[in-house]
């Protein structure tokens, strides 16, 4: 039988993106499918051939994953023969810096994907789940992990430094920075634009968001640092807060380390600022006033995030937004880029409230653009040059 599929496995804070693609010269896709953790039941959210379906999904519990796993194959066989595919990326989020590039998930590597599962608890965790309910379904199919981590590691070294002694920094307390597959995208797609030798901070805002300057089609600074918690609010995160805060919780406050973690991963962000959602569409339609304060803190957060990464580029030419908020919110679009007119930043209001790809308006210093990204691509063109043997891979490779 020839084997000419790749499936790709993306676990999100709120969701899994699975893609399937062919193996051509570039991978094509051919499908989608979300397993969705948001509401019960769980549900998955496929589309094949244009056409879009929704399987309720029987298994209740993230904490089985080979009964979800096996329950959202199932779904997606009636749609596809999975029996063709010859390899399944998965996006691993952390990688420290032992993996430059994709790498083949043998014993080795797998072990060393299963070190970080503490310094990104919301996502490694669960990357590693799936990655063995692969390997207990499907043992027969090879896996590549695609590293958030690798595409900052082209950064100068100066901007991965803590102002802390310089003994931790050596044992890897460093700012690391995250989606670094949705950068590497957006930088591609940007090339394909023109802008390629642009000045450009993109800001992934999804579930969890975090903004890069990126100069050259490279990744020159990141908002997030050694874990996924640094930088702007997120859904349940709270970016940055001062560790004073955290020491007095530790301290005098009396909590344990693990009240303390679950505020930080699980209770902050929109969510902690508003009591209402994590979710930016319910917090725009609701009248309530913390829902306003908890958009105003976001915006106010990325906009100032932007003006330092400018300051590490020397400037601003081109300014994107991508991922579920930067794609699909207006509002929260407009209420950034008016902070931001100083630094010549100006929305052309219809093609912003149309999610147009360019949303500057003409004449504007810097040019603004929504451009979708698209993690799945990269990973399943990792994939497959792993499964050509032409990944520059990690230590133990195999
Ligand atoms: N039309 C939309 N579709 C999906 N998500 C949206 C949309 N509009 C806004 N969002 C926001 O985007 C977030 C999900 O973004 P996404 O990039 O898919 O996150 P993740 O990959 O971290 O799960 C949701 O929490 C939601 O608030
Ligand atoms: C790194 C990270 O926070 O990922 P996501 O936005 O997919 O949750
Ligand atoms: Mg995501």
């Amino acid at each position: 039988m020839t084997r000419d599929l790749i499936v790709t496995v993306n676990p999100g804070s709120s969701t899994i993106k699975m893609g399937l693609f062919r193996a051509e010269d570039v991978p094509l896709r051919i499908g989608s499918a979300t397993i969705d953790f948001r509401g019960a039941p769980f549900a998955l959210r496929a589309e094949f051939g244009g056409e879009r379906h929704v399987h309720p999904l029987a298994a209740a519990d993230r904490g089985d994953m080979v009964a979800l796993l096996r329950e959202a194959l199932g779904q997606m066989a009636r749609h596809v023969d999975l029996d063709r595919t010859a390899i399944i990326g998965n996006r691993v989020v952390h990688g420290g810096d032992l993996f430059a590039g994709p790498a083949p998930i043998g014993d080795e590597v797998f072990a060393r994907i299963r070190d970080f599962e503490r310094l990104a608890p919301l996502h490694q965790p669960q990357c590693v789940q799936l990655i063995e309910a692969i390997r207990r379904l499907r043992p027969e199919v090879m896996q590549s992990a695609s590293f958030d981590t690798a595409f900052h590691m082209m950064q100068e070294p100066i901007e991965r430094r803590y102002a802390i002694p310089r003994h931790l920094h050596d044992q890897g307390l460093k700012r690391y920075g995250f989606h670094g597959l949705s950068y590497a995208w957006i930088a591609r797609r940007l090339a394909e634009l023109g802008a390629g030798g642009a000045r450009v901070v993109a800001a992934h805002l999804g579930s969890g968001a975090s903004l890069c300057a990126m100069s050259g089609g490279l990744s020159r600074a990141s908002s997030m640092g050694f874990s996924t918690l640094e930088g702007i609010p997120m859904a349940t995160r709270p970016g940055s807060v001062d560790p004073g805060l955290l020491l007095h919780l530790l301290g005098p406050g009396g909590w344990s380390l693990g009240e303390v973690e679950r505020m930080l991963y699980h209770e902050s962000g929109l969510l902690g600022l508003s009591g209402i959602s994590a979710d930016s569409r319910e917090l725009l339609a609701s009248t309530r006033p913390e829902a306003a304060e908890a958009i105003e803190v976001f915006t106010r957060r990325i906009a100032g995030e932007v003006a330092r990464l400018g300051s590490v580029l020397g400037g601003i030419d081109v300014l994107v937004f991508t991922a579920g908020i930067g794609e699909n919110q207006p509002q929260i679009r407009a209420a950034v880029a008016e902070r931001l007119a100083w630094l010549g930043v100006e929305l052309d209001a219809a093609a912003n409230a149309g999610n147009a790809l360019r949303i500057g308006a003409e004449g504007a210093r810097i040019d603004t653009l929504v451009i979708p990204t698209d993690e799945e691509q990269i990973i399943a063109e990792e994939a497959l040059a792993i499964l050509r043997g032409a990944g520059p891979g990690g230590p133990g490779r195999g």
